[in-house]
């Protein structure tokens, strides 16, 4: 389909109302659309449905599938242009804000020196007043804007309008190959990638490293971890670590093991779950929720030069899921946007440090707003 093509469709089912997603993977040219031909809202019974899933933070909570068999497909190509930066102003925070946040960090370092709590990751939500908001151009920036993130807009007229641009993958499952990563420690990328990272970010991605990979220890067999490294996320830095195996057990087993991991959540998870679930005053919905391809088919030919009847004996199917963790991501509301951002608290955090970390983080977002 061309481009053109493409976002005429998307606008039109748009303007219908109707449930949709439109999304691109990380490095690709490839954009794909799912138009859901109803209103109805699909909960995920047991993660074996096919579709693209969206996931709220709270595993308690319904996940919702947009199924492949009520949805029409549309792809196309995506030519990258020079990324254009919005008029939008920056942002005067007012002292309460400020101090709010401050609260909430100071709140969780407590909690970390008194009690069985290792790590707590804290949020906020920002609301930023729009002059307008064309939710496709927003989707269109953004692609421009983070090639090498996930980027994505999801519509349901019963649940909301969000989009995002998040570096972070949940899990990948291609047949029965499995990989992860660790994302945590956060610093501004200063026109370098050969930074020095500080021992309380090392320390708190290595705790995610663990968690994942102690996780993991019979569902994931071998397991392969590799070195941290960094990761440029828009103008952000992050330590990754990558980890991979053959899985030996159900999506939904390892999706209920990992989710949320220390990375969003904290350390021990029951612990941390219920500080924020008590302190952070505000839903999270579907920020640090995860979202993507859930359970699709792909057919493979093993050898694409041989053009005969012969090579489709040699096709086989695979069953692939590509899960993301929701961050960096907004809700569009009528004239708003409200923007989600967080960071990890250890007993090495400093209050002030943390509220700027979650006001870089906010540039994600405005970069693409007007
Ligand atoms: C929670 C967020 O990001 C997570 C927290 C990070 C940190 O604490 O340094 C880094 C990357 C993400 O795993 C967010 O972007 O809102």
């Amino acid at each position: 389909m061309t481009s053109g093509d493409f976002f005429e469709s998307l606008q039109q089912h748009f303007n219908k109302t109707l449930p949709l997603v439109v999304y691109r993977k990380p490095n690709s040219k490839e954009v794909k659309a799912l138009l859901q031909d109803n209103e109805t809202i699909h909960y995920v019974n047991d993660f074996s449905e096919s579709g693209f899933v969206y996931s709220p933070f709270d595993a308690l909570e319904k996940s919702i599938v947009m199924p492949l068999n009520a949805s029409e497909e549309i792809k196309t190509d995506f030519i990258l242009s020079r990324t254009t930066e919005t008029s939008h102003q920056a942002t005067k925070y007012s002292d309460a804000e400020k101090a709010a946040h401050i609260h909430l960090v100071q709140q969780g370092i407590e909690a970390i020196n008194h009690k069985d709590l290792q790590k707590v990751v804290l949020s906020r939500c920002e609301t930023v007043n729009l002059s307008d908001s064309h939710p496709i151009e927003i989707f269109k920036r953004l692609m421009n804007a983070y090639p090498n993130a996930f980027v994505y807009c999801w519509c349901h007229p019963k649940i909301g309008l969000w989009l995002g641009a998040t570096p972070e993958t949940l899990l990948k499952v291609d047949g029965n190959q499995f990989s992860t990563m660790a994302l945590a420690g956060t610093q501004k990328y200063e026109d370098t990638l050969e930074v020095i990272w500080k021992t309380k970010e090392k320390e708190e991605q290595q705790l995610v490293t663990d968690f994942i990979t102690n996780s993991l220890k019979n569902l994931v067999h071998p397991l392969n971890v590799s070195e941290p490294m960094t990761l440029k996320a828009g103008s952000l830095l992050h330590i990754k670590t990558s980890i991979s195996g053959i899985l030996k057990t159900s999506l939904k087993s390892v999706i209920k093991k990992i989710h949320p991991t220390p990375a969003v959540c904290g350390f021990p998870k029951a612990h941390a779950k219920q500080f924020i679930l008590k302190h952070e005053n505000y839903n999270r919905e579907y920020y640090t929720g995860f979202l993507g391809e859930l359970n699709l088919q792909l057919k493979q030919t093993r050898n694409t030069n041989r053009r005969n009847v012969e090579n489709n004996a040699y096709a086989t199917i695979r069953t692939c899921s590509h899960l993301f963790v929701n961050l960096r991501c907004m809700q569009l509301k009528k004239q708003q946007a409200l923007i989600y951002v967080g960071g990890g608290i250890t007993k090495d955090s400093i209050a002030e440090n943390e509220w700027h970390e979650t006001v870089n983080k906010t540039q994600t977002m405005k970069r693409v707003l007007d």
